[in-house]
């Protein structure tokens, strides 16, 4: 379980300070309502390690993550424009998500099945640049399997993507959440989004978050 206790944060000059508490279960997708400007940026800044509270915890299981740098955590990010490399291929961003000393032919294996896994057999070798954004999702989708971190967090993901894609890439990023037994962290202002695929919601606002 992935749990923020009182995790208390304020930027320089803000009065009142964010205080965020929540739990995020393996296996389960948590959505995060709130409006513009009600700090959701923030709290993944804070899982995320970009940004660091002033007081509180933050666990995954037996871990304390706050003491970890960014790179060191178990997390894995998705944004609402996927970030490849444009002049790469497919299979050269995905491999970007695995160790610098794998051999070769287990480089080509390990992305080959991830292709698969996100539905994108064959696409190897064709450069990021010529994708659809629905692929490019599910490229990034690819390199976070490769990755294998616990935790996912998803910052308005979908918004970019027509209604069939989005359907697509929502239904990908449920199945995957549960095949791989992520703790996925949804961050959506898209009422249908989280209506969609989500199994837990809070909703920020006031500077806390509070279930629904
Ligand atoms: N670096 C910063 N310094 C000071 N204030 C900031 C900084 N970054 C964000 N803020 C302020 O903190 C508040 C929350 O911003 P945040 O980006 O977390 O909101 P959000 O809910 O993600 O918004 P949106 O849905 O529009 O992306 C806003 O009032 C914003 O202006």
């Amino acid at each position: 379980m992935l749990r923020a206790e009182d995790l208390c944060f304020a930027y320089p000059g803000q009065a009142e300070p964010y205080r965020f508490t929540f739990a995020a279960r393996p296996g389960e997708i948590t959505a995060i309502s709130g409006a513009s400007g009600s700090g959701k940026s923030t709290l993944l800044d804070l899982l995320a390690g970009f940004l660091s509270p002033r007081s509180g915890k933050l666990t995954l299981d037996a871990t304390d993550l706050l003491p970890l740098a960014p790179e060191e955590r178990p997390i894995s990010l998705l944004l609402q424009s996927e970030s490849l490399f444009e002049h790469l291929s497919a299979g050269r961003n995905i491999a970007l998500g695995l160790p610098d000393n794998m051999a070769r032919h287990d480089i080509a294996a390990n992305v080959a099945n991830a292709l698969a896994e996100v539905g994108l057999e064959g696409f190897g070798e064709q450069r990021a640049a010529t994708l659809s954004g629905g692929q490019k999702q599910r490229v990034a989708l690819a390199r976070t399997l490769l990755r294998d971190r616990a935790v996912l967090l998803l910052d308005e993901p979908f918004s970019a993507l027509d209604d069939d894609t989005r359907q697509l890439i929502r239904t990908l990023v449920r199945t995957l959440t549960t095949r791989h037994n992520w703790h996925t962290i949804l961050v959506s202002h898209h009422a249908d989004d989280i209506d969609a695929i989500a199994h837990w919601r809070y909703r920020l606002a006031n500077f806390h978050l509070t279930a629904e």
